[in-house]
């Protein structure tokens, strides 16, 4: 089965303060996501291919009520708090937190932990604390997949090397997944691959020999975990990307990345049209 994640950052800032949300309010944006791409959706069968979408907070409600019968969309979060209000324990002392159980409560079915956005924001807290400590943000990020867990929240999980860090790939992704996923029910995760260094205008993209690299040593080191590419899957890679066998989706963000940038939901279907016409030639 295919899994295609879309990661809706803050695309919900207008235009007109800096951000690229050109096609909704932002009272009514999280419905808009979804009421525009959920029918066509039902094209493809549910056991080929799953759709998540992962919102920032203040949208969720108004995604979840927007979904009809039958709606293949999964409305998910982007994070949650390291620890969790439980029966006996923390009531919910958890200002500015997420916790997994709010999250649960609230419908969501799946959360992004881990992404590349996420370990910068933990790694510059670190870094003001003067923690040296390179895996402390995978122990983290291992806390709080935890959390999402044992809520019954499917997690994708992101990791990636950046730049500074490419001549040791192996150790930092074989960190990031031995820490991140330690006693961490594996079939409730599916691996993201970010590769940083190659993520931004000017960059150059990760090719199909490295990406196809990546995910051999992901599912060997998972013992077959599903990995999608997280770099992003985007209208120029998808069939290539599709392409590769070990290689189970991806993970949308921006659809367009010239003139006005941003997300707009047809640039996305399409997007998944064409991953999904060349998933459908490899298995023919
Ligand atoms: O969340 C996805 C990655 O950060 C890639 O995003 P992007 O395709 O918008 O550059």
């Amino acid at each position: 089965m295919k899994h295609i994640y879309l990661n809706l950052k803050r695309f919900d800032v207008p235009a007109e303060l800096g951000g690229v949300n050109r096609i909704a309010d932002i009272r009514t944006w999280g419905s808009y996501i979804v009421r525009e791409t959920q029918e066509k959706l039902k094209a493809y069968a549910q056991k080929d291919v799953e759709f998540a979408m992962f919102f920032p907070e203040a949208h969720l409600f108004s995604a979840l009520e927007a979904k009809t019968e039958g709606s293949p969309v999964q409305v998910g979060c982007q994070g949650v708090f390291r620890t969790d209000v439980q029966p006996g324990g923390n009531f919910g002392a958890f200002t500015t937190g997420r916790p997994a159980a709010a999250m649960k409560a609230a419908g969501c079915e799946a959360v992004i932990i881990g992404h590349c956005e996420e370990r910068n924001n933990l790694n510059g807290i670190l870094a003001e604390a003067g923690c040296k400590d390179t895996n402390a943000v995978n122990r983290i990020l291992n806390q709080e997949i935890k959390c999402a867990v044992a809520q019954g929240l499917k997690v994708l999980y992101c990791i990636g090397e950046r730049s500074e860090e490419q001549e040791q790939w192996q150790d930092v992704l074989g960190e990031q997944l031995e820490i991140g996923l330690q006693d961490v029910d594996k079939n409730m995760v599916a691996i993201a691959y970010e590769p940083v260094w190659s993520i931004g205008p000017g960059k150059t993209p990760a090719d199909k020999e490295y990406i196809t690299k990546i995910a051999r040593f992901v599912k060997e080191k998972t013992e077959g975990m599903d990995i999608v590419y997280g770099g992003g899957l985007k209208q120029d890679n998808a069939a290539m990307l599709a392409s590769i066998p070990e290689i189970d989706g991806g993970l949308i963000a921006l659809t367009r990345f010239q003139g006005e940038i941003g997300y707009y939901p047809e640039e996305y279907l399409e997007i998944i049209s064409l991953y999904m016409k060349e998933a459908g030639k490899q298995e023919d």
